[in-house]
């Protein structure tokens, strides 16, 4: 049985004047899969997840999800198609409790302009949001501002809070960004579980490169906007081409 394509990117192309940031970049991942997507500063990273995300419009290229077109789609078009993602920059609002980020995620996701005029208050998202919580072992600090949290605490936050979609897919920014070493191993082991128990496909991009080899299944190395090798992370790890873009960047 062949395993489902869950995201599709083909021909993928962004220039910004003369820079090429992202060219020419091809590749699918199946489902239940936990992509990395690695390289040196500069090398089109972030450019590509925007392109993917409808939050740039790419140059060329195609994306599809599940099969699916998602050309012109925007952020709110794809979380209603199952897509998650976290941002470089933490999205929680300081100001609301951690249970009210989560529920306010949900209904970012769920909700229609019906059932907030008319629904429960939370959407009936209160219960899926208990549960999220408990998943990331944040119940102690339910009610607490989440302004208040520490960094990592924030970051796992800002995690609960993407997959309050039920996303079929995940896109991480730089997950273990600023997470001191404690932290880093919880969030690894919680996005592994995750994956595990519910078939969810991630796309991670990240720096820290022990956090993407143990986290990941296949790795995507781009370097000036293009893919220089792809695989395994033992094979990436011991790539020459790869070791080159990295002393060179
Ligand atoms: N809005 C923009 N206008 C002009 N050039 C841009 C823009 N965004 C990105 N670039 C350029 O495109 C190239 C790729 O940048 P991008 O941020 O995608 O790389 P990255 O791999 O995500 O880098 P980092 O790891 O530092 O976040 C760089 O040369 C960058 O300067």
């Amino acid at each position: 049985m062949q395993t489902e394509t869950v995201l599709s990117v083909k021909d993928m192309t962004k220039h910004f004047g003369p820079i090429k940031a992202v060219n020419g970049v091809s590749f699918e991942v199946k489902k239940g899969e936990i992509l990395g997507l690695i390289g040196p500063n500069g090398s089109g990273k972030s450019t590509l997840f925007n392109c993917i995300l409808g939050q740039l419009a790419p140059s060329s290229g195609t994306v599809q999800i599940n099969g699916k077109s998602v050309a012109g789609a925007q952020a709110h078009d794809l979380n209603r198609l199952g897509v998650g993602r976290t941002f470089q920059q933490l999205s929680v609002f300081p100001q609301m409790s951690v249970i009210e980020n989560i529920i306010m995620a949900g209904q970012e996701h769920h909700g229609t302009m019906f059932t907030r005029l008319f629904g429960k208050s939370d959407a009936g998202l209160t219960g899926a949001a208990e549960d999220m919580i408990e998943f990331f072992r944040l119940g102690h600090l339910r009610d607490e501002m989440a302004g208040s949290l520490s960094y990592g605490q924030q970051k796992l936050l800002d995690a609960a809070m993407a997959f309050m979609a039920g996303p079929g897919l995940v896109l991480l920014d730089e997950p273990a960004g600023g997470v001191n070493l404690t932290m880093l191993q919880y969030l690894k082991e919680r996005l592994i579980t995750y994956n595990r128990e519910h078939g969810t496909t991630f796309v991670v991009i990240e720096h820290n490169m022990e956090f993407v080899m143990s986290l990941c299944t296949r790795i995507i190395v781009l370097a000036e906007g293009e893919i220089i090798a792809e695989g395994a992370p033992e094979d990436i790890r011991a790539n020459q081409n790869v070791i080159d873009a990295y002393l060179g960047g």
